[in-house]
């Protein structure tokens, strides 16, 4: 499946595509009647009124239109939360996790969402949700959309392929997919089972973060993100749709496939993009830059270049720092920062944070290397030195991330995080007077 599939290139662009010759109306919209008697249906993603270059919409021509579905009743949220975090008090203690297991019985993708950590409001339309996904088997006759927030797919164990009304898309440890708000999806396993990380953005869409003196290539390069092509199904059934909205699991009943999308165009649609594309940019000469230098997407909050959230890779690369300590330095941030490892090792963390773990430092928090890779790094020979075997990320925000009761209480918490930094030695070799 994965190498069969088609994709449509560049972020953002304003695409047309169709499943069946001239679905896809010409020179218009709305015609009185569509092809093939389907029915057209706008999708937004953001306000009518939004300025051109932010403003997202597609067209869809489908079977059915979405409003021939059942009424929604609550479910049970099960590990799933939403910002505003209230059930917990957020400490300023730096908090790691060890990776979540795969279940034993049988989960599929809704079952297995396990909340971490979120900050902002949903309602409000700002700050992010934190989730792990963990399942052994594919969504079955339902589907799910999230009201919430588009949803940023960070796969770190197993294939996953993503049916949406757009279209297929399938992506695995290394990649990344984005769902926009709203779009109707079903998540099937390509492999026994599937983990990794979703940061739910309540708030602005992604954007490809500004080059600034970089110029007009580098980075994130916008013709590398993926947009699927249209397919469709009909079929007829006792299908179920899941919604996430305003902080809720709802249900309803629905007799047919709502991924009936013949054809669509527009420019807000699901992504895909890997993260072997990103052109790193980083010092020849000396000194660490700050990880800014290493993001993928930006979800700006209204301030100019303060994220709602930023995400950021740290990927194979190579190091040439000269008279440097090369390792991330000893900070505190204003910013709020999560962190996950798809695979390898962290050059700040050599012990504990493991691929599939996590780790939380919050606003004006310290952090930074563990006591081992400071020792090693401040007498590491300086030569030119490849990483190799890594691949860390980011979500990184202006809002206090809170995290949930299970993150703070579950068995994947190390109680014993801050260890790490209790045997940097005193190394002062001055004298006050
Ligand atoms: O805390 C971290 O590990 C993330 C991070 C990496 C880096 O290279 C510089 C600053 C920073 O916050
Ligand atoms: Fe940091």
């Amino acid at each position: 499946m994965a190498t069969e599939l088609k994709y449509m290139t560049g972020f953002g662009n304003e695409f047309e595509t169709e499943a069946l010759p001239g679905a896809l109306p010409i020179g218009q919209f709305s015609p009185q009647k569509v092809k093939y008697d389907l029915y057209a249906e706008q999708f937004s993603t953001t306000a009518f009124t939004a300025p051109r270059a932010q403003n997202r919409r597609s067209w869809l021509y489908r079977i059915r239109p979405s409003v021939i579905q059942g009424d929604y009743i609550a479910m049970d949220n099960g590990l799933i939360r939403t910002a505003p975090i209230t059930e917990v008090v957020t400490p300023p203690t730096m908090l790691r996790w060890n990776p979540i297991d795969i279940p034993q019985q049988p989960t599929d993708f809704i079952d297995g969402l396990i909340t971490m950590a979120a900050n902002g409001s949903a309602n409000g339309q700002t700050g992010i949700g934190i989730h792990v996904y963990v399942a052994n088997k594919s969504m079955d006759g339902r589907y799910f959309y999230n009201a919430d927030g588009e949803m940023l797919f960070v796969p770190q164990q197993g294939e996953l392929l993503l049916k949406t009304e757009c279209g297929n898309l399938t992506i695995k440890a290394g990649e990344i997919a984005v769902i926009p708000r709203g779009i109707k999806f079903q998540v099937q396993l390509l492999t026994a089972t599937a983990r990794g990380y979703i940061c739910e953005n309540y708030g602005h869409q992604y954007e490809l973060a500004e080059r600034g003196p970089v110029g007009s290539n580098g980075f994130a390069n916008d013709r590398d993100f993926q947009y699927p092509v249209a397919a469709f199904e009909d079929i007829e059934g006792k299908f179920e749709l899941v919604a996430k909205f305003n902080g809720n699991m709802f249900r309803c009943d629905i007799g047919h496939s709502p991924l009936d999308v013949v054809a669509w165009t527009g420019n807000s649609a699901p992504y895909k993009y890997d993260l072997a594309r990103f052109n790193v940019m980083n010092t020849v000469s000396f000194d660490h830059p700050d990880p800014s230098i290493f993001t993928v997407l930006t979800s700006p909050s209204g301030t100019e270049g303060v994220a709602n959230i930023d995400f950021a890779i740290f990927p194979p690369r190579w190091m040439v720092a000269e008279n440097t300590f090369r390792p991330p330095y000893f900070h505190r941030n204003i910013m709020s920062e999560f962190m996950g490892l798809i695979e390898g090792v962290y050059d700040a963390k050599e012990h504990g944070f493991v691929p599939g773990g996590m780790s939380l430092h919050n606003c004006m928090s310290p952090h930074g290397p563990e006591a081992d890779v400071f020792d090693k790094a401040s007498n590491a020979q300086l030569e030119p030195q490849r990483y190799d075997n890594t691949l860390a990320f980011m979500f990184e925000s202006r809002y206090i991330i809170s995290p949930t009761k299970y993150a703070l209480e579950g068995k994947e918490r190390q109680t014993n995080y801050t260890d790490c930094w209790r045997t940097i030695k005193k190394q002062f070799t001055g004298s006050q007077g």
